[in-house]
């Protein structure tokens, strides 16, 4: 089912031929670009026509009223109670590890530089709800959010034509057990429009977070720099490095569990045995079959962003997953713990046969909304970092001043600037 690509005995550089996708986020950008501008200058009327377009429901506002909060959260299944309460509570303990204290450096007697750590105000947190509804990312969103103290949260998701063109109420549900009330039904690109720009009734966020399709992916990185975004946490992808060691059962089931999320989705085995690979070929179309979302999944896996690469040996494999920086890489290998050591670059890592991706996805208590499209290169995933902002406080006294008040000249009239200079001499004569 997976294409492959030998890349034995060949020094070709890896980059050159890493399945990628047929549409990326660029191409994307330019299809929702109109999308983008309707809602900055029309707003609500904007939102609601694309609401009607790409989710084929006619709403006559977006906010969703309090009680059907409470109500879905009552109706909500015992057993996905608590999931997510489960899932929450790991979330809450890795992220409240993340929180950063600030930290004065003293320069000199009467000289210090303190850099303090200030949550962005107020912040738009998407979860996705097309093909699936996606409950945990309301926790994977929020956790982070609320451990950097962040005051003004508001979430935005996908309405269900299947649920009267209301929010899927797993993610109301979500959304009461960790009391955030703000809720808006409004999903893809029109959603990150409108808290970019705010709208009659929803006020503008200074930063929007979340994963989605290549639609709202490509939103947030059209609308960057007018808010802050969290990574380009785009369709789903998987990375497996294994030796011969790795089970193929487990390597095929964790392809496909990440091809379910989206026929955009990539699936990729990076892998020095020619047994396994045969072994996983052999497997893939007889899971396939008996999975249920067969027709998604089989678009995902035979899609030119997914495949197989057969290497020379794990070393070789390490440099081909560095090159592709993966959303999520598991290393099924011999000496797994040593390799993801040596990993530059992936969202994040899989280590070992009991540590599938799907996890991460829920209860591991690692965040799920990672990089994607090669982004783990620059990027990290969601945290309490990326709702932080790092100021810098500078105090210093006129002896402190006075220490390196000749430097200041120096550097001043080197750039050609010297009135940098007369403002700190101006303060001794
Ligand atoms: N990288 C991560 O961290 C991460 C985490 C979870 C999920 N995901 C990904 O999130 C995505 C969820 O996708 P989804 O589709 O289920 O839900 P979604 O909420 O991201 O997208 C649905 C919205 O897309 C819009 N849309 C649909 N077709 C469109 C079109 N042709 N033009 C413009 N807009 C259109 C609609 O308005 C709809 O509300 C998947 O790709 C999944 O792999 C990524
Ligand atoms: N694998 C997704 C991140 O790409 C997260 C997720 C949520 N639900 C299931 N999976
Ligand atoms: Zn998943």
């Amino acid at each position: 089912m997976l294409t492959t690509t030998d890349l034995r005995g060949s020094d070709t550089d890896p980059r050159t031929v890493l399945p990628r996708a047929a549409v990326d986020v660029g191409a994307a950008a330019q299809r929702i670009q109109p999308i983008l501008d309707d809602v900055r200058d029309r707003g609500l009327p904007a939102v609601l026509a694309a609401t009607q377009r790409f989710d084929g429901v006619e709403l006559s506002d977006v906010r969703v009223p309090r009680e059907h909060l409470r109500t879905a959260l009552e109706g909500l299944d015992p057993a996905v109670r608590a999931a997510l309460e489960t899932t929450i509570q790991r979330a809450r303990a890795v992220h409240a590890d993340q929180r950063r204290q600030d930290v004065t450096t003293r320069l000199a007697p009467g000289g210090t530089v303190t850099e303090r750590w200030v949550p962005v105000e107020r912040v738009g947190l998407y979860v996705p709800g097309g093909l699936a509804v996606y409950p945990s990312s309301v926790v994977m969103n929020v956790v982070p959010a609320q451990e950097a103290g962040v005051a003004s949260l508001a979430i935005a998701s996908p309405p269900q034509r299947d649920h009267g063109g209301r929010v899927h109420p797993a993610i109301l549900a979500a959304c009461e057990l960790l009391g955030v009330d703000e809720v808006y039904s409004v999903g893809g690109a029109q959603a990150v429009a409108m808290f970019a720009y705010g709208i009659e009734n929803v006020r503008a966020v200074d930063m929007v977070t979340g994963p989605g399709n290549i639609y709202v992916t490509a939103a947030k990185r059209q609308l960057r720099g007018l808010v802050g975004i969290d990574s380009e946490a785009g369709p789903t992808e998987i990375a497996i490095l294994a030796d011969r060691t790795a089970d193929p059962l487990h390597v095929a089931a964790d392809l496909i569990s990440q091809a379910e999320h989206d026929p955009a989705a990539a699936s990729v085995l990076v892998t020095d045995s020619e047994e396994l690979l045969a072994e996983v070929q052999r497997t893939l179309p007889k899971l396939v079959g008996a999975t249920k979302h067969t027709e998604r999944v089989t678009e995902a896996l035979s899609g030119p962003q997914s495949g197989a690469i057969l290497v020379d040996d794990v070393e070789h494999g390490l440099r081909v997953v560095n090159a592709y920086a993966a959303e999520h890489l598991e290393i099924q290998t011999a000496d797994a713990r040593e390799m993801a050591l040596r990993v530059r670059s992936a969202g994040a890592i899989f280590v070992g046969p009991y540590a599938p991706v799907s996890l991460g996805d829920y209860c591991a208590g690692s965040n799920h909304v990672l990089p994607t499209g090669g982004c783990a290169r620059h990027s990290s995933g969601l945290s309490v970092q990326t709702f932080l902002r790092g100021v810098h406080i500078i105090e210093y006294d006129k002896p402190a001043l006075a220490e390196v008040a000749g430097h200041v000249v120096a550097l001043a009239n080197a750039e050609d600037l010297p009135a940098h200079g007369e403002a700190v001499q101006v303060r001794f004569r």
